[in-house]
């Protein structure tokens, strides 16, 4: 599936509310209680003081201009401007800890999220695309972070809001009170009737723009393999049926909130409208005094606010409530590969390695990937696995390394299975290089050094030395210390390589893994990447995924792989006696450079 059709097929983005999952969010508040409690209070507070002001509002007009008192004015006016400002003062105050806390959330879920993924097995990887996952760990958990932390705090905040809004209107005049919600019914209708239209256009709209981004993030990735095709046009009309998508979900989304939201607050208005109306009359017959019904009308004003506040907060559950979903699948998974309860540490190895009737699958309830593998090979000796592609030669170093377990059989490291040892004690004598080997940004030392820190400066050269890197560096603008980008790109794949090795050597494993590079390089590079190859295999344990000739004939064992069977295995000369697979792979080759001679004699 494709980055733009793993988009399209977005995840769903509101799920109904699920108590586990709340409370599961709820933890992350945890420690952060003390603080949290501390917002709540002050919001309260700072509610009871908004509240107040159309109360004081009112004695001000009833009490001081209509009796013309100055003190009660002066009095009232400097309260008034007290509320303001200790209110201002209480709203500075929770937005800051709001945000505080809200940041260290996040900070926590996205670190534990991060921790996490890294201890996965491949398996989980296989089947996820990278987008999908960086996804997951920048907007779901932004989405989980702001409801446990603004949500929340809205949430508590707007409905005592609401509700101190609606026992003063009761408390001032029920009848009026109820006056003003005749029209509730009709607007709890529209809404409910209007607002998953629009959350849905608006939805549309969001999973339209991801899929522009996965579109965009395609033809980056693959601009190369595009121009090459010429395949320009036909990506623009594809391009231009998703903008195109996208556009009309934004059109529809904002022509339905254009319209119903001026209607809710019409309908709003009209009840307002006959409270003023009813109201005024009332005034003037004496029943109610102006202030009254001044303040009156500010609770109306005020009532719609926690409202929509309200509704908007509801769409931010059921869509935090996807986010975890998704979020809580990846915390969940258990890492399929992992240290056994009893698993030890692995002594300093001699390099003996074994496959003891080994079978193994990608994925249950598909065919064996390798059947019945068995092999011994002794410490120090070099191996070379060939075989016709997908035969799983990379699949029998992923279980050397422990990428994945076998389903059965065992792999033997000097003896011990290599799943009673530690993951890390196991994997830091092993080293692997492939055959694109992944360059990380920083420099080209940074790079050296990735699996042992502590090499000294001597140790660092040398191994660059070895492996003919020194040369390359010495090139470089400021030599070890050049930055490189990620993957490397500044680099040829020769050089690429060669770092590689370097990187390798410098960490000392005792077994080594290589997947020998089918790309071609020039010769003198090749020439500098079998001498470096000497130096790197010498006194180790070595498994090449061999590719070329010499490669292979130099190897003290050839485990020839078919059909993730080991169909054959040897010497050279043993095999070449044998007549088998073998000895037709060697002379296809064999033809196929005298042939490639041959062609460059003619020209
Ligand atoms: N992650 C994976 N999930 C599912 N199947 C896989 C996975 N990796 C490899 N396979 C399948 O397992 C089989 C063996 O693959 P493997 O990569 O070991 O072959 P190979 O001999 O190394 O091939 P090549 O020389 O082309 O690299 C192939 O049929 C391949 O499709």
């Amino acid at each position: 599936m494709s980055q733009t059709e793993w988009d399209l097929d977005e995840d769903q983005e509101e799920k109904p509310f699920n108590g586990k999952y709340m409370k599961r969010m709820l933890h992350y508040l945890l420690p952060y209680r003390k603080l949290m409690t501390l917002v709540v209070v002050v919001v309260f507070i700072n509610m009871l003081l908004s509240l107040s002001e159309p109360i004081i509002l009112a004695y001000l007009i009833d009490k001081g201009i209509g009796m013309k008192d100055f003190t009660v004015i002066h009095i009232l006016a400097g309260v008034l401007f007290g509320v303001k400002l200790i209110g201002w003062l209480l709203s500075w105050m929770h937005t800051r800890w709001i945000n505080f806390t809200g940041q260290r959330i996040l900070f926590d879920l996205r670190q534990q999220l991060f921790n996490h993924l890294q201890t996965l097995s491949f398996r989980f990887f296989d089947g996820r695309p990278a987008g999908k996952i960086m996804s997951r760990i920048t907007n779901d958990t932004n989405a989980i972070g702001e409801l446990i932390n603004g949500g929340l705090i809205t949430m508590v905040m707007e409905f005592t809001h609401l509700l101190g809004i609606v026992i003063i209107l009761v408390w001032m005049d029920w009848q009026l009170a109820l006056l003003s919600f005749i029209m509730m019914p009709l607007l709890y209708l529209i809404v409910s009737k209007l607002r998953p239209k629009i959350e849905g256009s608006w939805s549309r709209s969001r999973s339209t723009m991801s899929a522009i981004n996965g579109n965009l993030n395609e033809t980056i990735q693959g601009i190369r393999v595009i121009q090459a095709f010429s395949r320009q046009q036909k990506n623009n009309e594809k391009f231009n049926g998703i903008n195109l998508r996208n556009k009309q979900a934004f059109m529809r989304a904002i022509t339905l909130e254009s319209t119903v939201y001026p209607l809710v607050e019409m309908i709003g208005m009209l009840g307002t409208c006959i409270v003023v109306w009813y109201g005024a009359m009332r005034v003037i017959d004496g029943a109610i005094t102006l202030g009254f019904i001044m303040a009156f009308i500010n609770y109306l004003w005020r009532f719609w606010g926690p409202l929509s506040a309200l509704s908007k907060v509801y769409s931010q559950l059921l869509s935090a409530m996807a986010s975890a979903e998704r979020i809580f699948e990846i915390l969940d998974t258990e890492p399929e590969v992992k240290n056994e309860v009893k698993a030890r540490e692995l002594p300093q190895v001699r390099g003996d390695v074994s496959f003891k009737n080994v079978s193994f699958r990608y994925e249950e309830n598909k065919p064996d990937v390798l059947k019945n593998v068995s092999f011994e090979v002794k410490a120090g000796q070099r191996v070379a696995l060939v075989g016709p592609t997908g035969a799983g030669k990379s699949t029998i170093v992923n279980l050397l390394m422990r990428f994945y377990d076998a389903s059965e059989g065992s792999v033997l490291i000097d003896g011990m299975d290599v799943k009673q040892a530690t993951l890390e004690s196991l994997r830091k004598q092993m080293g692997i290089v492939l055959q694109d080997s992944f360059i990380f940004a920083g420099t080209v030392e940074d790079n050296m050094r990735y699996g042992n820190e502590e090499a000294s400066d001597e140790e660092l050269q040398r191994a660059g030395e070895s492996v003919r890197l020194d040369r390359i560096v010495s090139k470089l603008s400021d030599g070890y210390q050049t930055e490189l980008e990620e993957r490397g790109s500044k680099l040829s794949v020769g050089q690429r390589q060669l770092l590689a090795f370097g990187r390798v050597l410098l960490s000392d494993p005792r077994i080594l893994i290589l997947d020998e590079a089918t790309s071609s390089v020039d010769t003198e590079t090749e020439q500098h990447i079998q001498e470096a190859l000497q130096k790197l295999l010498a006194g180790r344990t070595a498994f090449v995924i061999a590719h070329r000739l010499s490669t292979i004939k130099d190897a003290d064992l050839i485990l020839v792989i078919e059909n993730g069977e080991v169909a054959e295995q040897g010497s050279h000369l043993e095999l070449m006696k044998l007549g088998g697979l073998y000895a037709n792979l060697v002379h296809t080759q064999l033809s196929m450079q005298e042939s490639v001679m041959l062609q460059t004699n003619m020209n």
